[in-house]
């Protein structure tokens, strides 16, 4: 079986007839490759956060909070860092976070089909938002064997929900991820400077514009008046949810149901009660809400109250290193936002693949030099970097 980590030889030996990697091999090169790659509007949205962004900053630097002590004589020579998820069998830890302007950071204006035929390239699960530049059931026709998600934003309409819910069990999607952190969006000085939020310019709503139960609401065909079509999807968006409605979320589908949005354990505890099939652990990359606690810092108390509960993991994650970290202080899956939209703006499905494999490679070769063979044994690795009383 091929190792993730023999990516490097393929570069290394490449090397010797001439060849240098096409796409940048480090996060900073990445960022700012896409920097010049992508329209100043998409740019900004996909780039900034809440408030000044101190949130979204710690998210990456607060991964050097943790640190994971190399063990020798282990012998890692074979790695496998498959894992168990929901019954399915994944090559790896990896998925591409949900990206509600995924659609338009391409070059094509089809991002979500681009990045579907990047997940089942490299076999990598994809979480779909619900913000889609296509309708679902196209972009699912690119899946291939990789199982891939939907990510729910709940409406305020019942009716839509469910809709929208039954079209992704039925075009195959295999669970579905309901955002809890993002009824109301976040205060976003970049995108408010320019006046710019994308999809009240009418861009990803081929979910709702193509939906029965939406059409039924507007009441015309979208194309005789668009405005009034963003508007309905301004007053539908939104649902400030309670736990009363968690039962009947739960009625909508028989499908693993995974909450995100969860950092506290006591919310962890309350949904797996409720019928939770999963925790996602994330602050939506510091999108949201400005002056948090780093998401990594909060994974190991929601992993403890979800006991046996897979927890998913994003926010912050820059590299092979932080997926590790993530998984050793218990993360069942890891996923990416930002750094895969920029390999999409940078070079469409080939670029987000090459993500994808730097990630992947690097996280495998640090399980080999680090004397870890499977992701069980990385399992409780991690340490605060700076030991307690040394500070
Ligand atoms: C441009 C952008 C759009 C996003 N759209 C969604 C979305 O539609 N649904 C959702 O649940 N999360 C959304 N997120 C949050 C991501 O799923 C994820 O939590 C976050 O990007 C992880 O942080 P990272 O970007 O630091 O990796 C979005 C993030 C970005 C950057
Ligand atoms: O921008 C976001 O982070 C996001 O998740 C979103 C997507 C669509 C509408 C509002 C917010």
């Amino acid at each position: 079986m091929p190792h993730y980590g023999d990516f490097q030889n393929e570069i290394y030996f490449g090397g010797l007839q001439g060849h240098v990697p096409k796409f940048p091999m480090c996060y900073a090169d990445l960022e700012a490759r896409a920097e010049k790659a992508m329209p100043p509007g998409v740019l900004s949205y996909v780039a900034g956060g809440c408030g000044d962004e101190r949130t979204q900053r710690l998210n990456a630097e607060a991964f050097n909070h943790w640190g994971v002590i190399p063990r020798m004589f282990v012998g890692a020579a074979k790695r496998d860092l498959s894992v168990e998820l929901f019954g399915m069998k994944l090559p790896s830890p990896l998925f591409l976070s949900p990206v509600g302007v995924i659609g338009i950071c391409g070059q094509d204006g089809h991002g979500d089909i681009a990045t579907a035929r990047a997940a089942a390239q490299a076999g990598v699960p994809m979480v779909a938002s619900t913000l889609m530049q296509d309708p679902m059931e196209r972009v699912a026709r690119e899946f291939g064997e990789t199982p891939n998600f939907f990510q729910l934003y709940t409406p305020t309409d019942r009716d839509l929900a469910a809709s929208l819910v039954s079209r992704a069990e039925a075009a195959g999607f295999r669970g579905i991820v309901v955002t809890l952190d993002t009824w109301i969006t976040g205060w976003r000085p970049r995108d408010l400077t320019t006046s710019n939020f994308p999809q009240l310019r009418g861009a990803c709503l081929a979910n709702y514009f193509s939906d029965p139960v939406f059409l039924k609401l507007l009441g015309k065909p979208v194309e005789e008046d668009p405005r009034a079509a963003v508007a309905l999807f301004g007053r539908l968006f939104g649902n400030p949810l309670t736990w009363d409605d968690l039962p009947w979320l739960r009625s909508l589908t028989k499908l693993p149901l995974i909450f995100k949005g969860i950092c506290h354990p006591d919310d962890a505890r309350r949904a797996i009660d409720g019928g939770a099939d999963g925790i996602y652990c994330s602050n939506h990359g510091g999108r949201q809400a400005n002056g948090g606690v780093a998401a990594i810092d909060m994974l190991p108390a929601v992993v403890k109250a979800a006991g046996s509960t897979p927890v998913l993991f994003d926010s912050g994650v820059r590299s092979g290193t932080d997926i590790v970290k993530a998984l050793a202080l218990g993360a069942a899956a890891v996923g990416i936002g930002r750094p895969y939209a920029y390999g999409l703006a940078i070079g469409g499905v080939e670029g987000v693949v090459h993500v994808i494999r730097c990630m992947l490679a690097e996280a495998d070769l640090l399980m080999a030099v680090n004397g870890f063979p499977t992701i069980a044994d990385l399992r409780g690795a991690a340490i605060p970097a700076v030991p307690p009383g040394v500070r």
